[in-house]
């Protein structure tokens, strides 16, 4: 599902008005018919409800859905924010339509007229919506500040008021912080970024049927991946396959007191469907990982305690591998860069990095231009500013994400609430799945894990990332569900991964 900028959502308005076509009002009232539904399932018909609207459409959206709630005999009573000279068209009508129904409108123009909100109302929030082009002040600001001050459950209508739907807002700046967001047809890219978690609250899309062939054809270099997208990707097996058709995978992990990593990262990728797997630890390491994960085959380095790339062992070279994971546990000794130096130049295929291979490049960056191009990258977002640079705000951070990929030619997961694949060619990709439960030590272990096996069965790169990442995350919310997201562990998510 593509993400749209504020002009591009403007101009699908347009088109939705031409092509349908359909009266601007009428496409106002399916949009507050879409709101209404959502709300009568969520709230009691004896909730009072008091609905604070801008001038512009988003305030004519509150009419009108002030008006529906009426129908459906909720108490509602109307505020209207005098922000501006004048009201937009569609507004004035449905005040004119509202007018005709209740008198319970009243109007806002200073401090005193804002009423106060106790704990059992809800408040719908349509002062501004994707049109806040500027800081909230004056009337705007102290209703705005009085709605965030009241104990009230707060449902904003399309997104929070004040908050900008594609630029970045003012550390300052006053923002309505919602219980829900209800946001119209497509999600907007502030509501995904971790900055503006409590302007968002819990949020949904409603489908008020805007153009499709208008959303086809714009450009846009960010989408939202849908659980149907995700799973479109998925592979049927062949029922002649063997376990040479799933690749044969080499995980370089591990170091003393860090096997734990190793482990994990081996059996998920196991659990993910590899072939075949082969990992090379530390000596320290060859017991734990031959007992803990007897499907793998172990390669133990010469080195006790680090991995140097030696080996006693007879095999292949890495580069005869299908694929390669290089990172989890793996610590930063000078003879492991050693080997990163060595090993990266002989690889052609697409690899996985993660961890300190990623901490490593960071203090190395001639190392990147090694890297086999399409490789994936997975790193949090310390990781990644050790990379690059830090950034001012979440937009900021996205544009180094977006050139840190294309200059590269690597795909890169930014891990995260809604982690973000950024392609070699500029798109990025923001995951629906995932709960806080995953912020837990092995989590990232296990990514890799997943990445590598999806690589060695013949996914392309981005299409690894993209369902790699959906499957993780959907793994811990199917955690989640059944033990709450508290305490979940990194074994737990494996047992959870599914696929199909
Ligand atoms: N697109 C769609 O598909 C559909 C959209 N719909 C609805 O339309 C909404 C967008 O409506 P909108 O464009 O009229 O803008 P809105 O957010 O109501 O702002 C109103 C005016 O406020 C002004 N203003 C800006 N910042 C300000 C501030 N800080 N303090 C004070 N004033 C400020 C600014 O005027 P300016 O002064 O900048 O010219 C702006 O024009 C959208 O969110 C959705 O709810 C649905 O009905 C149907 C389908
Ligand atoms: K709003």
């Amino acid at each position: 599902m593509k993400i749209l900028n504020v002009d591009q959502i403007r101009a699908l308005d347009q088109a939705t008005v031409q092509h349908e076509p359909i009266a601007p009002i009428n496409l106002m009232e399916r949009a507050a018919l879409s709101f209404v539904n959502w709300f009568a399932d969520q709230f009691p018909h004896s909730s009072p409800t008091k609905i604070f609207c801008g001038l512009g459409n988003n305030g004519g959206d509150g009419l009108a859905i002030a008006r529906l709630l009426l129908e459906r005999e909720y108490p509602v009573e109307v505020f209207v924010v005098r922000h501006a000279p004048r009201e937009s068209d569609d507004f004035m009508h449905n005040h004119r339509r509202l007018k005709l129904v209740t008198d319970k409108i009243r109007y806002i123009e200073q401090v005193q007229d804002i009423p106060t909100l106790r704990h059992n109302e809800i408040v719908i929030d349509a002062i501004l919506g994707s049109g806040a082009s500027r800081p909230a002040e004056g009337i705007v600001k102290t209703t705005i500040e009085a709605i965030n001050r009241a104990p009230a459950t707060v449902v904003s209508v399309d997104i929070a008021s004040g908050l900008y739907a594609d630029k970045p807002n003012e550390p300052g700046d006053i923002i309505i912080e919602p219980d829900y967001t209800l946001t119209f047809q497509l999600p907007k890219l502030a509501l995904l970024l971790p900055k503006n978690g409590r302007y968002v609250g819990e949020w949904h899309m409603l489908d008020i049927q805007l153009h499709k062939r208008f959303i086809d054809q714009a450009p846009t270099p960010y989408y939202f991946t849908q659980p149907h997208e995700a799973r479109l990707l998925l592979r049927k097996r062949d029922r002649f396959s063997n376990k040479g058709t799933f690749g044969h995978a080499l995980l370089l992990a591990g170091s003393y007191g860090k096997m734990g990593a190793a482990v994990l990262s081996a059996r998920a990728c196991l659990r993910a469907g590899v072939g075949l797997l082969t990992v090379q630890v530390p000596r320290c390491g060859y017991d734990i990982l031959q007992i803990a994960v007897p499907e793998a085959m172990c390669r133990p380095d010469t080195h006790e305690t680090v991995l140097t790339g030696q080996t006693a062992v007879d095999g292949p070279e890495p580069a005869a591998y299908t694929t390669v994971g290089i990172g989890p546990g793996l610590g930063k000794a000078p003879e492991t860069l050693a080997m990163l130096r060595t090993l990266l130049p002989t690889l052609a295929k697409p690899i996985v990095v993660d961890a300190d291979a990623l901490n490593l490049l960071a203090e190395n960056r001639d190392l990147l231009k090694k890297l086999p191009p399409n490789s994936i990258l997975t790193p949090h977002p310390k990781e990644f500013e050790r990379l690059t640079q830090a950034w001012a705000n979440d937009y900021e951070k996205l544009d180094l994400l977006r050139d840190f990929a294309q200059k590269n030619r690597v795909v890169v997961v930014l891990k995260g609430a809604y982690s973000a694949v950024a392609t070699p060619n500029g798109e990025v990709h923001f995951n629906a799945t995932g709960n806080p439960g995953l912020s837990t030590g092995g989590t990232g272990d296990v990514l890799t894990g997943i990445l590598m096996a999806l690589l060695a069965q013949g996914y392309d790169a981005v299409e690894a990332a993209v369902l790699g990442v959906y499957a993780h995350g959907l793994a811990g919310d199917r955690v989640a569900e059944q033990r709450g997201p508290i305490g979940m562990t990194a074994s737990d998510v494996i047992d959870a991964l599914r696929w199909h």
